[in-house]
């Protein structure tokens, strides 16, 4: 075993979960190193093209469409697609609850526990930019980084507010179609990743956090429509945070169902409650996970399901009329709104009644009204597509001025380029990556300083 010294009641609880010869395989994954993957931007780029085009040496992760393993020695982060949001840094067995909630585009989603944005970043893509995801978390500074992670992954349907799940239940009610929790927990499937797990372990173990899943778990029911979805998740193997929870919410919710998961190979059944999903690190290229599916039944009238109205455009200023006739990206005038100077784009039905929450971000932010002007948002440039944009920069990977736009460096154009006047978005092998002003020859550059390649 590594330098993880695990405590004797939790090897003891391991031994009784998986009996002695289990137990012994259980033990051995320890001597082999952590897994690395990512899982590809769908809204950006299909899996195949990425495998192609990329140097990184890429092996598909077998139950995940969209992941791969790559090496521990290659640096990822440190690469332009990184900075393009083609893809998000993930182990393996995390990428699995999103992939086993079937939203749909136009779904209203709820990812109630979402930093920094695993599983909210392939909820996002599986809309299409059709519908709502609701990201939340507790804690404002986790939610910071979530939200960083929506805006590189360019989903532009999404809002992000750090509330407890009561204080959303009394605002939005049963409200959403799709809802995954991916709950707080004592961690012990991360034990071999995270070394640090193991020290909050021995300050918070599984009883401290059953309590918690249990409140959350039943706000989040009760944020359901009928027919709706409900995912829940832990990186956890104790049954009193697993199949414990789901008992206790079937009890308290009469009206939810176990809807049983595929099991694919090297997945094991939950323990005592079939229906439910387990990763163990010694079955599967992965480290350990649980999920369990839930359906809030149909009520029997049909529930009056309004359509959301489509609101009264308002006149827009000049200035950002002028800037949105360079994109010819379909956006809905109706929802953009002005506040404090900044522009944002509203998801679609984005409810009257949420405006009360504690949000970071409420839809795709656009841009900031300033003396008269219009500054675009990195985070409008991460969601377009070099096509629709009238006009565009776009580099060879391997050029140099990449990376020196992405420090923040004035980049000057070469002779065969022409020259450039007013906003141009800035590209890698037709990639966005931001936005920069042209003075001819020069560009000024507008890369967001806070994601500054460093
Ligand atoms: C397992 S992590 C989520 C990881 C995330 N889903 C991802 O894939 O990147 C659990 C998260 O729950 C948040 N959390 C803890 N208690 C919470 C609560 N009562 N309501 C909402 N979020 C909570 C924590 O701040 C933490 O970010």
């Amino acid at each position: 075993m590594k330098e993880i010294k695990l405590s004797e009641a939790f090897l003891n609880r391991m031994k009784d979960l998986l009996g002695e010869e289990e137990y012994e395989a259980y033990i051995r994954s320890f001597e082999e190193d952590r897994l690395y993957g990512l899982r590809v931007n769908t809204l950006k780029i299909t899996p195949e093209t990425f495998k192609e085009m990329t140097s990184l040496s890429l092996k598909p992760v077998p139950w995940i469409k969209n992941g791969f393993y790559y090496e521990g020695d290659e640096r990822p982060a440190k690469d332009p697609c990184y900075y393009a949001g083609l893809y998000y840094l993930q182990e393996p067995s995390a990428m699995t609850p999103a992939s086993l909630l079937p939203v749909q585009p136009g779904d209203k989603v709820l990812d109630l526990c979402a930093a920094p944005g695993g599983k909210s970043t392939e909820l996002g893509a599986k809309l299409s930019g059709k519908g709502m995801l609701v990201s939340n978390d507790i804690s404002n500074s986790r939610a910071k980084a979530l939200l960083k992670n929506l805006e590189l992954w360019g989903i532009e349907n999404s809002c992000v507010t750090s509330e407890e799940p009561r204080k959303l239940k009394e605002t939005f009610g049963a409200f959403f179609d799709k809802i995954l929790i991916d709950a707080p927990c004592s961690g012990e499937g991360m034990f071999r990743k995270d070394v640090d797990m193991v020290k909050s372990y021995e300050e918070h173990g599984p009883e401290y956090y059953a309590q918690i899943q249990k409140e959350i778990v039943n706000q989040a029911a009760d944020m359901l429509v009928p027919g709706g979805l409900l995912l829940y998740s832990t990186c956890t193997f104790s049954i009193c945070e697993d199949e414990d929870i789901i008992r206790f919410l079937l009890e308290e919710h009469p009206d939810m169902e176990l809807i049983p998961l595929p099991l694919f190979e090297g997945a094991s059944e939950g323990i005592g409650l079939s229906g439910c999903l387990r990763l163990f690190p010694h079955r599967i290229k992965g480290e350990g996970h649980f999920m369990a599916l839930l359906k809030k039944r149909q009520a029997d009238i049909v529930s009056d399901r309004k359509e959301s109205r489509k609101e009264k455009e308002a006149a827009l200023p000049e200035e950002l009329t002028e800037f949105l006739s360079m994109t010819t990206k379909p956006l809905d005038r109706s929802r953009i709104r002005i506040k404090n100077e900044m522009v944002y784009y509203l998801p679609e039905g984005f409810p009257e009644q949420a405006r009360s929450l504690r949000f970071l971000r409420t839809g795709l932010l656009l841009g900031e009204m300033k003396k008269g002007r219009f500054e675009p948002a990195q985070a409008f440039a991460m969601a377009l597509k070099a096509e629709e944009f009238r006009q565009v920069v776009s580099w060879e990977k391997s050029d140099e001025r990449v990376i020196r736009y992405l420090k923040g460096e004035t980049i000057s154009l070469k002779e065969e380029e022409g020259k450039i006047k007013g906003w141009c978005l800035v590209c890698f092998d037709g990639f966005p990556l931001g936005f920069a002003k042209g003075t001819g020859s020069t560009l000024k550059n507008k890369y967001y300083p806070g994601w500054r390649w460093q």
